[in-house]
């Protein structure tokens, strides 16, 4: 019935404090906000384009363009990728070859590889491109620089001379993805004046003398770990979305279990639900807290970056990568797991998880496949371990390398069930398995001639120990934000059991690597997923109020099942019946096609 909540009985279990809840959970981050970015994100790409001016533009190049940009009087694409190269960056084929009669840069495609594919809002919006080529001069190859190429008339929208461009086609499925204008772009010898090459970082002298950069190179890369540490936040948004809709529709759900007449069972009251779900809820809260670090963290990186402290600089690149590529993974899998959840119609798109999907999962590959940020964590981490030898002392997130002879003594005291919600317990356990993993892989590493060949044998167990150092981040960060004066009734309870299933559903997960490395027995491990059932059992009770501490709204979640008064059924046919093909009783084609088939007369007893 409208205007009936059919999840009150649920409201009314809470055992904290929603509105505190809600506080938590937004954090220092309108999420709202974001969304609006986000949104016109989708439509174009100024959340690439306007931080790449000011990171790789000179202060006079970022007064020409930053207004223009900023009113949308001109409209930007991040125009990196190319259909023989992404990933690799280094090995973009675009050239920018310096003029120096005409005091000009010659952009030039030259090969099929070397069209620029997939920058979004390049295929018919975007007027101009922040074009990354390589800086020829004198045949000399200078490697990737940035490049402010305008592409259409201001006046007409019109491809200017030597530009083509088109958008390269629909993409998975029907997702909202499709809404983007994803590009391509070939340059025909297109010529653009020496001031539009970023210079803040390396210039070009009038003379073509190429100035080099005096701080690291990868600074040049700096928009992406800007995207990847907001894609953290993003991934908590998408998962939660997802979650919060199959909490609800659990909790509306009933299937099998009735006696007597009495009403079938909720289906998050099974044990098998509660398995899959909750996890995905504490992951929702444990990846929305390392986003809040991961933005703290880089927000210092940026005021180290003024004053030319470079120091943090590995360590924010290993961070942004690693957490980017787990946390959309994460969410990625969580919300294809969340629709599963909702059985037959999680399927449906009126339960908007279809939706969320097909747009959500190129997150595991945009602004960096998942396996190469991961490889890219690896090295940091062997490059952190073969520096111990020499005295140096890791700190931040690497710091418990520091301790790696004392970690690879570890052993779990672990007796009971209970041992495994204390916070040391579980950081101690992580620590070893992570210092364990990426140790072994630093042995197995020395013992090739060549280390490139080496890191390449050995690429997939990297990518596990990059994990493992990932997910102990993830945790050390859930369990740091419970060290903060959190108040409300009962919400740090609820946080402190939330943490306890993020960490104790990683360890479930990841067993054998825990008893590989010899860091607990298989009865610690027992008794870890005992606890676990305990942990799901106490969420049970506040999981709609957890959800619901999300703060979204039915528009935004635009999902029949997700909808907060739960009044699931009736919308659901509602929603059915507003398909075109319900407009009329009998469908288009009916007569000319299988009418003629029904009134086909029988032969010998058979059609
Ligand atoms: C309520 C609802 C709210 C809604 C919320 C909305 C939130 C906001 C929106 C968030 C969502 C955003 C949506 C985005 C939309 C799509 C956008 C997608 C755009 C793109 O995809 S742009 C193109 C992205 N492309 C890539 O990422 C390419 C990946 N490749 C690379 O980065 C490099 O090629 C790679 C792999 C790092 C290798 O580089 P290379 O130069 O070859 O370096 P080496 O591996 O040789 O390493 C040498 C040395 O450099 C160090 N290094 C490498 N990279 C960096 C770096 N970035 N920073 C610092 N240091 C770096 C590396 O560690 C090595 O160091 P050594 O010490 O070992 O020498
Ligand atoms: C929706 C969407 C939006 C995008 N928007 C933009 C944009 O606005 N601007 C832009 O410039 N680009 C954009 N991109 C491109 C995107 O950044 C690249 O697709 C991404 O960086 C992955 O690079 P790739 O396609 O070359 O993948 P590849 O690197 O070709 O990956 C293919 C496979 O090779 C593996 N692989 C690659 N290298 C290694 C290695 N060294 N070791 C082990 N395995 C390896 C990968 O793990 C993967 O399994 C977008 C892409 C998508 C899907």
């Amino acid at each position: 019935m409208e205007g009936v909540d059919h999840l009150a009985h649920e409201r009314n279990k809470a055992q904290f404090d929603v509105a505190v809840m809600k506080a938590v959970w937004a954090g220092s981050r309108d999420a709202y906000e974001l969304f609006h970015r986000f949104s016109r994100l989708v439509a174009n790409d100024p959340e690439m384009f306007i931080p790449a001016i000011k990171a790789q533009a000179t202060e006079e190049q970022q007064k020409q363009w930053l207004p223009l940009a900023n009113k949308m009087k001109i409209i930007g694409s991040y125009t990196q990728t190319e259909l023989g190269h992404g990933s690799n960056v280094r090995g973009l084929e675009t050239t920018a070859t310096f003029d120096p009669k005409t005091d000009e840069f010659v952009l030039n495609s030259p090969t099929l590889t070397a069209t620029k594919w997939w920058p979004g809002g390049l295929g018919k919006i975007a007027t101009h491109a922040l074009a990354h080529a390589r800086l020829i001069i004198d045949d000399k190859d200078y490697g990737v620089h940035g490049f402010l190429v305008q592409l259409r008339s201001l006046d007409d929208h019109l491809t200017l001379p030597g530009i083509t461009i088109g958008d390269i086609g629909m993409k998975y499925g029907s997702g909202a993805y499709n809404t983007m204008d994803n590009g391509s772009l070939i340059f025909d010898h297109v010529r653009i004046p020496r001031n539009q090459m970023l210079m803040r970082l390396s210039q070009v002298t009038r003379e073509g003398k190429y100035v080099p950069s005096n701080v690291p190179r990868q600074l040049s890369y700096g928009t992406m770990v800007y995207v990847r540490q907001k894609i953290v936040f993003d991934a908590s948004i998408a998962l939660s979305r997802a979650v919060c809709i199959s909490t609800r529709y659990s909790a509306v759900r009933r299937q099998f279990g009735s006696h007597n007449g009495s009403p079938e069972t909720q289906v998050i009251d099974y044990k098998t639900q509660q398995a899959r779900l909750f996890p995905l809820l504490a992951s929702a809260y444990a990846i929305r807290f390392v986003s809040e670090w991961l933005n703290s963290f880089y927000k210092d990186l940026l005021q180290r970056l003024e004053a030319k402290d470079f120091s943090t600089l590995p360590e924010a690149h290993a961070c942004t990568a690693g957490l980017k590529s787990i946390t959309t993974s994460v969410a990625a899998d969580g919300i294809e797991e969340c629709r599963k959840l909702c059985g037959g119609h999680g399927y449906l798109t009126s339960s908007g998880l279809p939706e969320l999907s097909a747009v959500y999962i190129p997150a595991c590959t945009y602004e960096g496949d998942n396996v190469v940020m991961l490889l890219q964590v690896a090295r940091y981490l062997m490059k952190t371990i073969s520096q111990l030898k020499s005295g140096n002392k890791p700190v931040g997130t690497t710091a418990y390398l520091g301790r790696a002879e004392q970690l690879m003594q570890y052993h779990s005291d672990v007796l009971r069930a209970e041992d495994w919600l204390k916070p040391n317990v579980v950081v101690e356990a992580f620590e070893a398995r992570a210092a364990r993993m990426s140790m072994a892989c630093a042995q197995n590493l020395s013992k090739f001639n060549n280390p490139e060949d080496g890191f390449q044998e050995l690429s997939a167990d990297l990518v596990e120990a990059a994990t493992a150092h990932c997910q102990l981040i993830i945790v050390s960060k859930f369990i740091e934000k419970l060290q903060q004066d959190i108040p409300g009734k009962g919400v740090k309870e609820q946080l402190g059991v939330l943490r306890s299933i993020y960490a104790l559903f990683l360890l479930h997960k990841h067993i054998g690597d825990f008893l590989s490395t010899d860091c607990i027995t298989p009865k610690q491990g027992y008794l870890a997923n005992e606890q676990l059932r305990s942990l799901y059992s106490q969420v049970r009770p506040n999981a709609i109020a957890l959800v619901d501490a999300f703060n979204y709204t039915d528009h935004f979640l635009s999902s029949v099942l997700g909808r907060y008064d739960g009044n699931v059924y009736p919308k659901l046919y509602e929603e059915a019946w507003k398909d075109p093909l319900n407009d009329t009783s009998i469908p288009d084609g009916f007569h000319e096609y299988v009418q003629p088939m029904l009134k086909q007369p029988l032969h010998h007893g058979r059609l």
